[in-house]
């Protein structure tokens, strides 16, 4: 091994000196040296001393890099002090910071010497001196002299030299250089704390705190947290070194895990009395040397290199040649970063809002051309989107609130009245497939103003001139009073038909309707194209079974409702959460953090789930609503209002009890009595009852 070589591999480890305090008193019996000056040999027989310690041990062997007994100063200095200086003054352990220029590189490089020991041992003398003599001044002396000394052999370097002078004591770093005196303590010194800044890598880490000084620690304090990292740091299957856990192993933090340019001066007393506490220390000493930062480098880069072969192999054998394992370039750490924050801030959540929101504006805008098309229908107008108050006059006509009249509800007979305006002297044609059904059922649909009704297979077309409005209305199909049976009062407006024919009734119309598509047709005959609809002709197999899935569509607008309030409250929780794990700013995750964290997973995740069941429900629910909206203008525009609901069907509910709310119902019963009593406001009512309808689906939507 070439003289190179062999000071990197010495370099690998802490390095570890025994020197001894030199005593008159020196247990020469039971500590003996090898001549090599590295190994020493304690012995104590059993019994010899009332068994301490341990009664069973007798022997203790021990072997380090150097031992010092009975060594000067200088000799200290020269074997442990030089060669850390030297080193850090050479670069060896330096890591280059920046380049400006290609001749200008900035170095950093550390070297650490500490010294460790029981009370009196000799620590300070080894790293001070004493003051009286100058001979005997101690490593920190002689360090300082030695790197000016340097310097001035290096005039092509350009140094900056920064000298901190602390002691750690009782957990209080105390900067022994501070110069300020304390007015009202009387003491000179600073007490820092430790920062860690990760920017600049530096050593600085001390900020003032308060001014107390401590000149000397005369009291023995054995740091058990440092034994603590060096444990730790020479277990190879430890994930953390506790280096927070204390002052001194925080500061020492880049001199135990880095790269290793520290010497461990383990001050020993050797006398008898002291024997327990020498072996404790000697054992401390040895642990620390067994700490091989190198070797447990590359033992993790062997785990990790094996660990990528396997899941290699493991991925060509489930066909996954595409998983990357090597660390991420520039480009993709950014990318990731990005995903990561987007994750983070919910943005996933809220672009799936979006979506839905997309969605409903379009359902929406649907809804608008519905309405325009029960206008165009001379349906229900849109009065230009006002909506009046109780005694509003709109187009010359009063504007009725839905509680201007106490007598709604009742049992009206043939006085209806349908808004299916048509321009006078147009007309409108009305087409309708009248189907036999096998075994004589018939489903049908039938003209409205009248003409001829025939019960075969063929078409027929009905045409009539329409002059004015009261001619349409004399010309509307008559639909039928109560209903045997039904056990209710239904209202139905429209006259007498002089066909004398019953027109199928508003559900039934309704099934008929759900069940085919409906499409525009103009008949050749139509002398102004007014587009009326057509169903395809079904027959439905059971009379009812629209009647489930209105029950259905009420618990969907339910639940909807519920999920988006549910989903109201996770958000909350999970803003709460974040800001509760943003308030740990500690490095190292603890119990209270993780516990968060994993909260905060659980309540996203439900978070999610409730989105995607919200996005189907309302999905459903917007597909039956514009159903419904559609129905309503074709039947409005093809039946006029006069022909809407409460009609019962043998004694089921009727769709609009069926289908609608509460609200919608006492709406539909306001419509039927004011399409009765003041058919001039219908235009209005029906534009008003629209825009709410769309209020509502919006407010489902969004609540
Ligand atoms: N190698 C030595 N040569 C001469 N005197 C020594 C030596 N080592 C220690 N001493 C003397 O022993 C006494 C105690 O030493 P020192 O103060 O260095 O111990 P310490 O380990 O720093 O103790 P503490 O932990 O209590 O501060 C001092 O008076 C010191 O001068």
């Amino acid at each position: 091994m070439s003289a190179s070589s062999k000071e990197k591999e010495e370099a690998k480890h802490v390095k570890v000196v025994i020197r001894t305090r030199p005593t008159s008193e020196f247990a020469n019996d039971e500590i003996k040296f090898d001549p090599d000056q590295k190994s020493l040999h304690i012995h104590i027989p059993k019994g010899s001393d009332g068994g301490f310690i341990n009664n069973q041990q007798e022997n203790w062997d021990f072997r380090f890099d150097n031992i010092l007994h009975n060594a000067s100063q200088e000799k200290v200095y020269d074997e442990c002090g030089l060669p850390i200086i030297k080193s850090v003054m050479d670069g060896y352990h330096g890591i280059t910071l920046s380049v400006l220029r290609p001749s200008t590189i900035f170095i950093y490089s550390t070297g650490t010497i500490m010294a460790y020991g029981q009370t009196g041992a000799g620590k300070t003398f080894t790293m001070t001196g004493a003051t009286e003599n100058y001979k005997h001044r101690g490593l920190i002396p002689r360090a300082i002299s030695h790197i000016f000394r340097e310097v001035a052999e290096r005039p092509q370097m350009a140094c900056t030299i920064r000298v901190s002078y602390l002691e750690i004591y009782n957990e209080q770093i105390v900067d022994l250089l501070a110069t300020l005196p304390d007015a009202e303590h009387g003491i000179e010194g600073t007490s820092l704390a430790v920062v860690e800044d990760n920017k600049t890598g530096e050593t600085n880490r001390s900020i003032a705190e308060h001014q107390l000084n401590k000149i000397s620690t005369r009291h023995q304090q054995i740091p058990h947290i440092l034994e603590q990292v060096i444990i730790a740091l020479s277990d190879r299957k430890r994930d953390h070194i506790p280096y927070r856990q204390s002052k001194l192993t925080h500061v020492l933090r880049d001199s135990l895990g880095g790269s290793c340019n520290t010497l461990m001066i383990a001050n020993i007393w050797g006398e008898k009395e002291h024997i327990e506490e020498t072996i404790s220390t000697l054992r401390f000493a040895t642990r620390m040397m067994c700490f091989d930062a190198v070797a447990l480098m590359k033992k993790y880069e062997r785990e990790v290199r094996e660990l990528k072969q396997e899941l290699a192999m493991h991925d060509s054998l489930a066909n996954r040649s595409h998983v990357q394992y090597e660390s991420f370039g520039e480009a993709q750490r950014g990318e990731l970063g990005k995903v990561v924050k987007a994750y983070l801030r919910d943005e996933e959540a809220e672009l799936e809002f979006k979506l839905i929101y997309k969605a409903l504006e379009q359902e929406r805008d649907d809804l608008v051309t519905t309405i325009r098309k029960m206008a165009a229908n001379g349906g229900a107008g849109v009065p230009g989107g006002l909506i009046g108050d109780k005694h509003d006059e709109v187009r010359g006509s009063k504007v009725l609130h839905e509680f201007d009249r106490d007598d709604c509800v009742g049992d009206t007979e043939a006085s209806g009245f349908s808004v299916g305006l048509a321009p006078g002297n147009k007309e409108l044609l009305y087409r309708s497939n009248i189907k036999k059904k096998k075994g004589g059922a018939v489903a049908m649909s039938r003209p409205l103003n009248g003409g001829p009704y025939h019960d075969e297979d063929d078409d027929f077309t009905y045409e009539r001139d329409i002059s004015s409005r009261q001619d349409m209305h004399n010309h509307l199909p008559t639909l039928p009073g109560k209903r045997a049976g039904s056990g209710k009062s239904t209202v139905h407006h429209a006259p007498a038909h002089h066909h004398g024919l019953q027109p199928i009734s508003r559900a039934e119309e309704f099934e008929n309707f759900k069940r085919g598509k409906a499409q525009k047709c103009t008949a050749s005959s139509v002398k102004t194209k007014v587009p009326t609809y057509q169903y395809p002709t079904f027959t439905p197999k059971t009379p009812y079974p629209h009647k489930k899935k209105t029950a259905s569509l009420k618990e969907k607008k339910k639940s909807a409702q519920t999920l988006a309030a549910t989903l109201s409250d996770s958000k909350t929780q999970i803003d709460t959460l974040k800001s509760q794990i943003e308030a740990h700013s500690d490095v190292i995750i603890d119990e209270e953090e993780y516990a968060l964290i994993e909260k905060l997973k659980s309540v996203k995740a439900s978070y999610r789930e409730n989105v995607e069941m919200l996005k189907g429900v309302r999905g459903e629910v917007g597909v039956r609503q514009k159903l419904m909206v559609e129905f309503e203008a074709w039947f409005e525009g093809n039946f006029g209002v006069g022909g809407v609901g409460g009609v019962e069907e043998g004694g089921g509910a009727s769709y609009g009890e069926d289908l609608m709310d509460i609200g919608e119902k006492f709406d539909r019963l306001q419509l039927e009595k004011m399409s009765q009593e003041d058919p001039d406001s219908l235009p209005f009512y029906n534009a008003r009852k629209n825009t709410k309808r769309m209020i509502r689906v919006e407010f489902i939507s969004f609540s």
